[in-house]
């Protein structure tokens, strides 16, 4: 069965934290107690030596998990010093019963001023100031600790989510009051801002730690964002029927470069023959048919009538997906080209490239978008289309309007790329590495998403399944070669290895 990895809003926390005490049923200070102790035991997996740490705790239950680590550390024989902030409110019942244990253990020195925070070498800060309850900027002294954090040379590691930080949208927030964390370790579910790459700095590398939230809840608890892991894929990549013949694995047309342009259109086909497609007509020109011969010699040439670039489909033939774009060029007659494939083909499109870049500027075109076509740009080519934006937010907000306001399936390309679906749900990838932001690994997609297309899937099944598998095949080079040494050509050579963990 499909497991839905549901991202939720900060705000839908609580109540599933209440369900799960009243249904578990269990305390809440015992479930406080199991994700400090589900905290504490990753934290000394990951930091193996740990000369002492200094447990930062605010007086919410980001403060009480903050008291009930510093407690198990200790226990644990790590040199554990706590601070709190002076002045501030009232400790939450959790986090109050907390405190009280900690202090059969040590001390809880109060933090009056910034420069209160003396820092040995060597200590990891855990930053148990505000955790999911964040309500607004962080001001006061808290703010000035936050910034003294920041400005320390000491690692810092937070709890839940880094201290000043919101879960979901920025836009109004201080940047300054935010803790800097290298690493965070978050309960039961990944934030929304986790995906954002203008939040890198404040997460830093983050894991979700599952600390037995009742599934019940989760299940019942609707969102509209999710996020799509090898488990995920697994159970809804069908299996291959033993009876296939290349008929029944689909027949692909690739649209794709231009003279002195074809690497783009060798590393699509290249990838979509080690996608699972049964057949691939490349559709090339003029004279660009001996480089498809020579490097793909599985696909089948499909030459344009001008040597040099796609001005038109001549035969459209029983085609079960047809992907256009990459390293096409918008002369005029490719964008000619493009408005006459858009108006005289109705299935499974996939546009990528030059063919948003088109589409980008001459926005009559968006009028021949259909239920078929799948966008995939990456940033700056979904900004030529949507309008800038000024965060990455906002940017998210944009793209889930411009899938529904056209009725199609949108992937925006980075790090965690996010597909858009028509009916405005989001869903975020945890595959890939920094090594595959080369030129030509998106040209690599395309290649993918068409083998995929052509095996007649259903849009959002092959986009998880085809976005997961390109980022696990750019994994896998970066396991072999190191992140520097990735290329989209190895993307292409390796996608057989990510298919191989991904197949049943
Ligand atoms: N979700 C769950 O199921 C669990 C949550 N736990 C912890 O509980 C945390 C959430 O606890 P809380 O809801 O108490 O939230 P916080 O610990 O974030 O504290 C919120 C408190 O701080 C105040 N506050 C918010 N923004 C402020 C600001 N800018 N300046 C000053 N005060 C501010 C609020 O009024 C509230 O009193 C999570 O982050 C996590 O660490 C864990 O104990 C385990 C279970
Ligand atoms: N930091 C990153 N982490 C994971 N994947 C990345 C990262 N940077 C780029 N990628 C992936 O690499 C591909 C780059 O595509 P694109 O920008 O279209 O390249 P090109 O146009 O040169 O082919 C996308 O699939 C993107 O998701
Ligand atoms: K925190």
């Amino acid at each position: 069965m499909e497991k839905l990895n549901k991202v939720f809003r900060t705000a839908q926390l609580a109540a599933i934290d209440k369900y799960t005490i009243e249904h578990e049923p269990v305390s809440s200070l015992d479930l406080m107690e199991r994700a400090a102790g589900i905290w504490t035991d990753r934290f000394l997996k990951i930091f193996t030596e740990v000369a002492g740490v200094v447990v930062i705790a605010g007086n919410g239950n980001n403060g009480g998990d903050g008291y009930a680590i510093a407690r198990l550390l200790n226990r644990r024989g790590v040199p554990v010093r706590v601070f709190r902030i002076a002045g501030t409110q009232d400790r939450s019942p959790d986090c109050e019963a907390n405190y009280r244990r900690w202090l059969t253990r040590g001390k809880v020195e109060e933090l009056k001023q910034a420069d209160d925070l003396v820092l040995q070498k060597g200590e990891i800060v855990i930053d148990a100031i505000f955790g999911s309850g964040l309500n607004r900027p962080v001001t006061g002294l808290a703010a000035r600790i936050i910034k003294q954090m920041n400005a320390s040379v000491n690692r810092v590691v937070a709890v839940d989510i880094p201290s000043g930080l919101a879960g979901e949208d920025n836009t109004w927030n201080d940047p300054e009051t935010i803790v800097c964390a290298e690493y965070t370790f978050t309960f039961q579910f990944p934030k929304l801002a986790f995906m954002l790459a203008e939040n890198e700095k404040y997460v830093g590398r983050w894991e979700v730690l599952d600390i037995g939230l009742h599934p019940e809840i989760i299940a019942r608890q609707p969102t509209d964002w999710f996020y799509t892991t090898e488990d995920t894929v697994k159970a809804i990549l069908p299996p291959s029927p033993v009876f296939a013949h290349k008929g029944t694995n689909g027949k692909g047309l690739l649209i794709a470069g231009s003279y002195g342009m074809m690497g783009a259109a060798v590393l699509g086909a290249k990838a979509a023959v080690r996608s699972g497609i049964g057949l691939l007509y490349c559709h090339i020109p003029g004279k660009g048919i001996e480089v498809i011969q020579t490097t793909v010699p599985e696909a089948i040439p499909d030459p344009d009538e001008s040597a040099e670039r796609f001005s038109a489909v001549c035969k459209l033939r029983d085609y079960d997906a047809i992907a256009v774009g990459p390293a096409i060029g918008q002369g005029p007659e490719t964008v000619g080209g493009l408005e006459k494939l858009l108006r005289t083909w109705r299935g499974t499109t996939i546009l990528d490239a030059d063919a948003l870049n088109i589409i980008a500027e001459h926005r009559e075109l968006l009028d021949l978008l259909h239920e078929g076509c799948i966008l995939t740009p990456h940033m700056k080519e979904f900004e030529r289309l949507a309008g800038k934006s000024v965060n990455d937010f906002e940017r998210l907000n944009k793209l889930s309007i411009f899938a529904n306001q056209y009725r199609v399936h949108i992937v925006l390309k980075g790090a965690h790329s996010v597909i858009a679906t028509p009916d405005r749900r989001l869903f975020f990838n945890m595959s890939g590495n920094p090594g595959m932001a080369k030129g030509g690994a998106g040209d690599v997609l395309t290649g993918v998403l068409l083998a995929l297309a052509a095996n007649k899937l259903n849009l959002l099944d092959l986009l998880r399944i085809g976005v997961f598998a390109h980022g696990l095949a750019g994994d896998c080079v970066a396991e072999k070669e190191g992140r520097r040494g990735c290329c989209a050509g190895m993307i292409a050579e390796r996608m057989g290895e990510a298919w191989k963990r991904l197949e049943k």
